[in-house]
């Protein structure tokens, strides 16, 4: 039989709703993973709605659960990390630790950065102090790196031009130390409007994938969480990376249709399980070259 894979998720979790760990646990246990929740704050709710009650985790917790579970002799059965929203810079650079750490004990565990940065036209909140730390050290010891659009430019520093230009920005980041670049969204000028649009960047390639923009009277917050998730789960499962990409981008359109046809503001994940787990639609991605 097949081992069933360890993650271990280090990001935000939020007691109503969905953002962080509370939007990406359920649907990479429902396809298939053993999730390892660590979360790095606990928030009332997403910080979306512009307040919040809750606290961030002391930094030096995270070492320490991370030695527990090597206490116990099961953190060398881990066999990826993912952080995401993280609540200071500590965590971050403490999250760096016990990569390190698993990878010492598992050297095929691998690591994905979603680089979760505030950004005020989002009315996403994360301190300024994370932003620099993902752009200056998380980075360079990520497998894989899933940044937004706007992630993206402050990555590279600059807004694009064209299509191929964020195909440029994007493989710039494989130079930094990343295996692959997922990017979560795409936004340049002469972008068709009816599409919502990704990329991703391998060192053996490139590759775009359109799938249909759903209308929202409020964006849905989470689903940047969701799609690095479940691209590494499925990675994880036995998918080569374009597989896990085009399985991705159908769960989360899945979850998309499902919450847009409850007109909810939040994901409807548990209504969405079997459609997460065997989607019914199917985008390609096709490969794309500068
Ligand atoms: N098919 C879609 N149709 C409409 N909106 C979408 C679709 N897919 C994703 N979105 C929205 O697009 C935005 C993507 O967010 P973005 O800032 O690029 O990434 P992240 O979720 O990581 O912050 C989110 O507001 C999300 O709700
Ligand atoms: C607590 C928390 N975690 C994570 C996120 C990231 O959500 P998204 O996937 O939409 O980027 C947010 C966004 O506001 C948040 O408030
Ligand atoms: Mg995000």
């Amino acid at each position: 039989m097949k081992r069933t894979p360890h993650l271990l998720a280090i990001q935000s979790h939020v007691v109503f709703g969905h953002a962080g760990n509370s939007a990406a646990v359920f649907p990479m246990q429902r396809v298939g993973v053993n999730v390892w929740p660590l979360n790095t704050v606990q928030f009332s709710n997403h910080t979306q709605y512009g307040q919040w009650a809750g606290e961030v985790l002391a930094p030096q917790q995270i070492p320490a659960l991370v030695e527990g579970i090597a206490a116990i002799g099961e953190l060398g059965n881990c066999d990826a990390v993912l952080s995401g929203y993280l609540g200071s810079a500590d965590q971050g650079r403490a999250i760096l630790s016990g990569v390190a750490r698993i990878k010492a004990l598992n050297p095929k565990a691998l690591y994905l950065c979603d680089p979760v940065m505030g950004h005020p036209e989002k009315g996403c909140i994360v301190p300024q102090e994370v932003s620099d730390f993902l752009l200056d050290e998380a980075a360079a010891m990520a497998d894989f790196l899933c940044p937004n659009q706007l992630e993206l430019d402050s990555f590279a520093g600059r807004k694009p031009q064209s299509l191929f230009d964020c195909l440029g920005m994007a493989r710039a980041l494989l130079a930094r130390g990343p295996k692959a670049v997922l990017v979560k969204h795409l936004d340049y000028p002469g972008k068709l409007p009816e599409g919502f649009e990704m990329l991703l960047v391998t060192e053996g390639g490139s590759w775009h994938l359109r799938r249909p923009l759903l209308a929202f009277p409020r964006q849905p917050v989470g689903v940047g969480d969701l799609t690095s998730g479940l691209f590494l789960a499925r990675v994880l499962l036995g998918d080569s990376l374009v597989a896990a990409f085009e399985f991705t981008a159908a769960a989360v359109h899945e979850v998309l249709l499902e919450t847009q046809a409850c007109a909810s503001y939040e994901l409807e994940l548990v209504r969405a399980q079997d459609r997460i787990a065997h989607p019914r639609v199917r985008f390609e991605a096709t490969p794309i070259s500068l």
